[in-house]
């Protein structure tokens, strides 16, 4: 299955990195196809206006309606379809979670929607919920400048779940937060060399001795999670 990808932004330059690194790779080999689209192409003014006023009073500008719903017919099209899933990154949005990204792994289409100044008139979400399945998604609890940021981090959450993107799957079923994993942060991780500016590998760990390695790790990811997200012991 190839994924299909598609970003609207007024900075569709964001999404150059995608062709780098692994997910270029993704690229390379078919696993996904990217495509960014400036939103200011479907306005019709000499200035490409994409905001305006907020109805109501209030600070800053809202992004028009008419320029996303003609990004929509022209890049998804006019007829209903629940197979493509449309992304809008917003503060307001359900957090975004490992377990969105697994579900959003198994998907064809999905089209990021990528909001600045303080927002999309709403009735923009409102209309691609009547025609796709619209994800409203928030990265955590502080304010970006914009949707681009998130959906980078929610594209490479979820590409790098896709089979076959990962040389070694087996790996991602040990990942923190992965299914069937007990919601635990990873335990701290060393390498070579043994002795480094006076601070040594924990000695069970060079000891060969998996049984013991095994309760080492776990000990430690206990700790840490019961130190920095009490919240995911509950
Ligand atoms: C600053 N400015 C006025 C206050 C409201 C937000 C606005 C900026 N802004 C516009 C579109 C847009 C989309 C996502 C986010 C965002 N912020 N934090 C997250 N976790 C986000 C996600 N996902 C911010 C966005």
């Amino acid at each position: 299955m190839t994924m299909r990808l598609d970003y609207l932004s007024i900075f569709p330059g964001y999404f150059d990195v995608l062709d780098i690194s692994l997910l270029g790779k993704a690229v390379d080999n078919g696993l996904v196809e990217v495509h960014a689209h400036d939103l200011r192409d479907w306005t019709h003014d000499r200035h490409r206006t994409v905001d305006d006023t907020p109805c109501g009073g209030g600070a800053g500008m809202v992004m028009k309606p008419d320029p996303w719903g003609e990004a929509f017919d022209g890049i998804i099209g006019i007829e209903p379809d629940p197979s493509v899933h449309v992304i809008f990154p917003t503060p307001s949005g359900i957090p975004f979670t490992q377990s969105a990204a697994q579900e959003l792994s198994t998907v064809e289409r999905v089209v990021f929607c990528c909001g600045r100044y303080e927002g999309i008139d709403h009735r923009v979400i409102d209309y691609a919920r009547t025609m796709w399945t619209v994800h409203e998604l928030s990265l955590g609890d502080y304010v970006l400048n914009g949707g681009e940021v998130a959906a980078l981090a929610i594209t490479e959450a979820v590409v790098r779940l896709i089979p076959g993107f990962m040389g070694n799957p087996e790996s991602l079923a040990e990942e923190s937060f992965s299914p069937g994993q007990e919601r635990l942060l990873e335990y701290p991780l060393f390498t070579r060399p043994v002795s480094w500016r006076g601070m040594d590998v924990p000695e069970v760990l060079m000891s060969g001795h998996h049984g013991r390695i095994a309760e080492w790790r776990r000990e430690e990811s206990l700790l840490l999670t019961r130190d920095r997200r009490p919240d995911l012991t509950d």
